[in-house]
């Protein structure tokens, strides 16, 4: 046993302590046991010190008794080896258009790299995580999609939708008390044995409808959704689904499938769905278990 020198105990900064603590419990209450989907974005992996914070915060959550299931990107990273391979590569409209070589550099990235090495970060905690892809057991079912610029339509190549979700497998994962992380990679309904790269928030958002989460959690490389981009002082820290509705004909790029995702999800029975800083650690935890959360939140009403 270790001897605490109580004079060393400062009083004031106990309190604190305890107060941070004990803010967490109503929300503990209601998580526990509920499956909450987090996107892990590749701007918010960008050091190990990010990366080791995100999966504490994932392994606290299990030993909490919440059900989290993360679904990964990896954007940066593919670029840079799509760069490293001198294979072309651009974004139209948020999405990446996808050749036919570029799509296995996807996968490889995101189900080859990416996703071991989270499931590692996470399991340093203990034996939680299991990877997996949408290509597996059936958990996703892709459609290739374009994209409408200006009134124009653009296609992206093999680039798709979630169109159909399984959940079962994930549910299996969750019953064996194991943390699902996804990589977001769908087969291609319409042409058997072809993959499609599939944006990570979409991909989030079909499982998280699928799964019945009570939340969605998406981590970027900003601290939410701002009204007035860039104007700093427009963050948004919560709006509705019908506010929502107006504003995404007015945003640009990036935030347009995200804040898409997040729309879908609530329209479609989750709960709350947020937008949070992922360059900030432990900001998971932070939105989950505080009062007042980080970043933008989504709500029906
Ligand atoms: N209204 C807005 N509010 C916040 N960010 C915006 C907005 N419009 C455009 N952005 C841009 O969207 C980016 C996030 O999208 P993206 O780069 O695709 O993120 P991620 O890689 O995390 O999926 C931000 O870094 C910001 O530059
Ligand atoms: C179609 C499409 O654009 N797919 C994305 C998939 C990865 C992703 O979404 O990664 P982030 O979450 O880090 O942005 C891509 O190729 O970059």
């Amino acid at each position: 046993m270790t001897d605490i020198d109580l004079q060393d105990t400062d009083p004031d900064e106990a309190s604190a302590r305890a107060l941070t603590l004990i803010e967490s419990l109503p929300w503990l209450r209601r998580f526990r046991d509920q499956i909450i989907v987090i996107k892990y974005g590749g701007n918010a992996m960008v050091s190990d010190e990010l990366q080791d914070a995100f999966a504490a915060d994932i392994a606290y959550l299990r030993y909490v008794g919440v059900q989290p299931v993360v679904v990964h990107g990896g954007g940066p990273q593919i670029s840079s080896m799509l760069d490293r391979l001198a294979i072309p590569s651009e974004f139209k409209g948020g999405y990446r258009v996808t050749s036919t070589e570029a799509i296995s550099v996807v996968r490889m990235v995101l189900t080859g790299q990416i996703n071991p090495q989270l499931v590692a970060k996470i399991n340093a905690h203990g034996p939680l995580a299991t990877g997996l892809s949408g290509e597996d057991a059936g958990l996703f079912g892709g459609r290739r999609r374009g994209v409408v610029i200006d009134g124009v339509e653009h296609d992206l190549g093999r680039v798709g939708d979630v169109v159909q979700v399984d959940p079962q497998p994930i549910h299996d994962h969750l019953a064996a008390g194991r943390i699902p992380v996804v990589s977001s990679i769908a087969p291609d309904l319409d042409n058997p044995g072809h993959s499609l790269n599939v944006n990570a928030d979409t991909a989030a958002a079909a499982l998280a409808i699928a799964l019945g989460a009570a939340k969605l959690v998406i981590l970027t490389d900003v601290a939410g959704l701002y009204a007035d981009w860039p104007r700093r002082d427009s963050l948004v820290s919560h709006l509705t689904a019908s506010e929502l509705r107006a504003m995404l004909p007015r945003l640009e790029s990036g935030m347009i499938p995200k804040m898409r995702a997040c729309l879908d999800a609530v329209d479609a029975g989750v709960e709350t769905a947020a937008i949070i800083d992922g360059r900030v650690p432990h900001s998971v935890l932070v939105e989950l278990f505080t009062e007042k959360g980080i970043g933008t939140e989504v709500a029906a009403q």
